[in-house]
């Protein structure tokens, strides 16, 4: 078969962009996979762990020697950009990774799509960041695990296995970032961790899945279509994103938490809010003064997982102060808020940007 090819040859080759790829067919797609670490590099000695493990101990080379099925579908480039918990990726970081994947994949003409691999704590703010600023059309695919490498039915291989496959396929395309995990192909636009301990966690819930995979077959239910309210942030100029702090709401909240964020260089808050944005009025009495004197932009986002926080909620004077998140939950809302911030815009257009993912 001419699927073995690439994996039984040991021809290594380095493209004119200065990558590298360790087995080399030309017939099929070259990736790159670029890894962070997380469970899909974890391990422990005991193979019945799911908890207790180290994230971020192998390298990429490791992963992939238990996988070289993945050499049937594509030629990777895989480099180690990282190799940590997802709960200490930065923004820099993220900052770095839009670059590099605009260099070598987007402008590269030889290179199909690409795979990050990431720890799923996190991996859905990554993956939203990403998908705003890196919009060239090719794939570019989420992929992490829920199990360490180490246990019994470790999901990291497949799933890795998986991410190759349809970040190589042309079906992929203009489809914005994807999260792979599970054998489903979720939206990063939409998509979010549900459940802290299984594997069947990366959900769109009200969005749906795009597509599956079988027998490592990558199936989409829809053409391609990018979402509605998506933003796309330009970071080309862009060397460092402002800190946006979230305040989570409940009974008794304190206004302290506010005014502590601000005193402590926040340029921008997200309140996770009680249902539809919900706040204290003497929270929200803290907001106006607050907002009034230092023009932090404050986003009323939902602690709910689901549902949007509706703009008819904020007039009159507190539609000075206050921007409702529409659909963005806490976490991508800070993200696209960092983002918007990083690209200069003023009340009046986060506001804007904010208003194309509200509905009422
Ligand atoms: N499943 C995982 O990857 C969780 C891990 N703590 C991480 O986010 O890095």
């Amino acid at each position: 078969s001419p699927l073995i090819h690439a994996r039984a040859s040991n021809t290594s080759y380095t493209n004119s962009n200065g990558l590298k790829f360790n087995h080399f067919d030309a017939s099929l797609p070259n990736v790159t996979l670029l890894a962070t670490g997380g469970t899909i590099a974890g391990t422990s000695d005991d193979k019945t762990a799911t908890a207790g493990y180290k994230s971020g101990a192998l390298g990429i080379n490791q992963i992939l020697s238990k996988i070289p099925e993945v050499y049937d579908i594509a030629n990777v480039n895989a480099v180690q950009f990282d190799n940590v918990n997802s709960g200490d990726i930065s923004s820099s970081l993220l900052l770095n990774l839009t670059h590099t994947l605009q260099k070598t994949v987007c402008d590269d003409p030889t290179i199909s799509g690409a795979v990050i691999t990431h720890g799923t704590d996190t991996l859905e703010e990554s993956a939203f960041f990403i998908d705003a600023t890196v919009n060239c059309g090719k794939p570019i695919v989420f992929v992490g695990s829920m199990r360490p490498s180490t246990a019994i039915s470790a999901d990291g291989p497949m799933n890795l296995l998986q991410g190759v496959t349809v970040a190589a396929d042309k079906q992929a395309k203009d489809r914005g970032a994807l999260v792979v995990l599970n054998d489903r192909i979720v939206s990063a636009f939409f998509a979010t961790k549900t459940n802290a301990n299984t594997m069947d966690t990366f959900k769109a819930y009200e969005q749906g899945s795009l597509g599956m995979i079988v027998s490592n077959t990558p199936y989409f239910f829809y053409p391609a279509v990018q979402p509605n309210a998506k933003h796309l942030a330009d970071m080309e100029d862009v060397d460092s994103i402002p800190r946006v702090d979230i305040l989570y709401a409940y009974e008794d909240m304190h206004s302290d938490s506010l005014h502590s964020a601000i005193k402590n260089g926040a340029k921008g808050i997200v309140i996770a809010g009680e249902g539809a944005g919900g706040i204290s009025t003497d929270f929200g009495d803290a907001i106006d003064d607050v907002v009034s004197r230092t023009n932090v932009p404050v986003i009323l986002s939902h602690r709910t997982v689901n549902g949007e926080v509706p703009t008819a909620d904020i007039t009159g004077d507190t539609a000075k102060t206050r921007i409702a998140s529409g659909l963005y939950n806490p976490q991508q809302a800070r993200v696209l808020l960092g983002l918007l911030l990083a690209e200069g815009k003023e009340f009046d257009e986060i506001r804007n940007v904010f208003g194309e993912a509200t509905f009422a």
